[in-house]
This record gives structure tokens, sequence and C-alpha cells, in this order.
């Protein structure tokens, strides 16, 4: 049996149900606690003693994006790789890469000052939805109606302390139906999908939302695998608007994806998909 592994930091629902579907399969999935965790630059002794494929699960986006460069100098296959992790976590980067391989996207821009931002914000149309290019769980996340709203809002990014507070990333605001689409994505396959329904614009599951199984089949799986693979991950959540006129819209390509509520709605086993694509890359 080959030798996996997985990095976290805190055993989520998500890295239990990993963990016991490696089980099942008689597969001995190595735990490496990331805060615990710590190796010299390019050190293949201490590779060679690890196992050559891990899954990253660390909550903190530093955490896995350092942690997966870290394991991956060391000789270690992780899933996703770096590059892809690194390119997941920043939205004007992803965004890019979904743009360039043609996958449909919200119009969105990015603008470094507040006038900047003014003049970008008239030109895309409002409402106007304004994000963190490195958010997640739909935090800090604002929409502005008009100019008055923007005014506000940039004046409370402008007092912030974070330097990727300067970074306005300004986006239409989709008038999708009351819900969003999170596609389930392993290995290159569309292994499960749900509908996220929420009064409030904000539709994220995280914030609460109810949620109905969505179909895997057709476009909708198409299109999240081509956003997948355009962003370079393997394993991924694939966050989905449904546009009135343009019809599917990819919103965003989550690394490390949280998948408790997929498999409560779809009884897809989602942990034992990952744990095969895992021992399929071990085997290579
Ligand atoms: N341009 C938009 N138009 C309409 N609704 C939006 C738009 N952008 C985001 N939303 C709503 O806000 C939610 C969270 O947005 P987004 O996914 O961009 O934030 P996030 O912080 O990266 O969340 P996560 O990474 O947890 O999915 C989306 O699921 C959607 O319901």
């Amino acid at each position: 049996m080959p030798r996996i592994g997985m990095a976290y930091m805190v055993a989520r629902w998500e890295e239990k149900a990993i963990v016991s579907a490696a089980r099942s399969r008689g597969a001995e999935l190595e735990l490496l606690h990331m805060p615990s965790f710590y190796a010299i630059i390019g050190d293949r002794g201490l590779g060679a003693k690890l196992p050559s494929v891990v899954l990253q699960r660390s909550i903190s986006h530093y955490v896995a994006l350092s942690s997966t460069l870290l394991l991956e100098s060391l000789g270690v296959r992780v899933v996703n790789r770096g590059q892809a992790t690194a390119a997941a976590n920043d939205k004007v980067w992803s965004l890019s890469l979904l743009a360039a391989a043609g996958v449909p996207t919200p119009v969105t821009g990015v603008a470094f000052g507040s006038d900047a931002a003014s003049k970008l914000a008239e030109e895309i149309g409002y409402p106007v939805v304004v994000k963190p290019t490195n958010g997640s769980w739909g935090r800090m996340l604002a929409l502005a109606d008009d100019w008055e709203d923007l005014r506000v809002i940039l004046e409370h990014r402008e007092y912030m302390p974070q330097p990727e507070m300067k970074v306005h990333l300004i986006q239409e605001y989709v008038k999708k139906p009351g819900r969003d689409i999170r596609v389930t994505v392993v290995g290159g396959r569309p292994v499960a999908a749900i509908y996220r329904y929420s009064s409030h614009w904000i539709t994220n599951t995280a914030r609460g939302g109810k949620a109905e199984p969505a179909p895997t089949e057709g476009e909708l799986g198409e299109l999240a695998v081509r956003a997948a693979e355009a962003v370079g991950l393997e394993v991924a959540g694939v966050d989905v608007f449904e546009d009135p006129e343009r019809g599917y819209i990819v919103n965003e390509v989550n690394p490390v994806p949280e998948f408790k509520n997929t498999v409560a709605v779809t009884g897809v086993d989602v942990a034992a998909e990952i744990v095969d694509y895992l021992l399929e890359l071990a085997r290579r």
C-alpha cells in the first residue's frame, strides 16, 4: 500500500472524514500536524522519510501555502500544488487565469486608489461588490448601490492598516436567483454539487444558508472542471453563479474546500473520492 499523508492544523469534520475514508480502504494516512512541523528548505533526506503524496488541508491560507511550498522543496507531491494554491488564494491571480482560459467570470476590475476605484465602479455600473483579494467565508465583502455607499466603503478601507486594503477589487453585482452553486472537483471530475440558498445576497453556507443537490453532469460539471484546471487545482470547491442572461459564471475556486454540507445534502463520499485520488497518484 503506498504511503499518503495529510497536512492539517485542526481536525474539522472534513479532515476526520478523510482519515476514516483512508482507514476504510486499508490505507495508511499519515497526519502531519503543521503547528508542530518544521523542516529545512530542500532537505531531501527528511522528504524521503515522509509520505510521497500529501493532501494539504491547513485552514490558514498562509500556512497552507507556505507548508505546501516547504513540503514540495523536500520532494513531496502535495495536493494541491503550491503554484495552484497561491493562485487560488489570490482573487486577482485566479480571476486572471480563469479569464485567460475563457471561463466566464463576473466582470471584475482592480484599482489602487479611491479616485480610480470610483471611476472603475462607474465603468462596471452600480451596484458593485467590493471584496478583499484574499478573503474567505464572505468576510469583508461589501455591496455598494451607488457612489455614496462606495465612498464609505473606500474610506473604511483607507483607514485599515493592512496593505492589501489599498487594492480595491470591484466586481459587478450578479443578479443570481437567491442561490449559488458549489461544485466539488476531485482529480478532474465533478464529484458533487449543491445549490446554496439564502435570502441574503451572500449565499455561502458558511454564513448559514440552506442547501440542495445540484447536477454534476453536463455544462455545470464541465465548467467547474475547466475552472479548476485553469487554476491548476486537483481538489477544488468551485463557486458558480447563475446569471439570468449569461448562464453559469464562475465566482471563485477554493483550494482547501469544506464539504460537510455537500456530503450531507448529496450523500456523495467526497472524502473517499479524495483518498482514491491520492492513492492513484502515490501508485504512479
Ligand atoms: N459579484 C457578486 N455578485 C453577487 N453576489 C456575490 C458576488 N460576489 C460574491 N457574492 C456572494 O457572496 C458570497 C461570498 O463571496 P466570495 O465567495 O467571493 O467570498 P469569499 O470570502 O471568497 O467566500 P468563500 O471563499 O468562503 O467562498 C458568494 O457565495 C455570493 O453569494
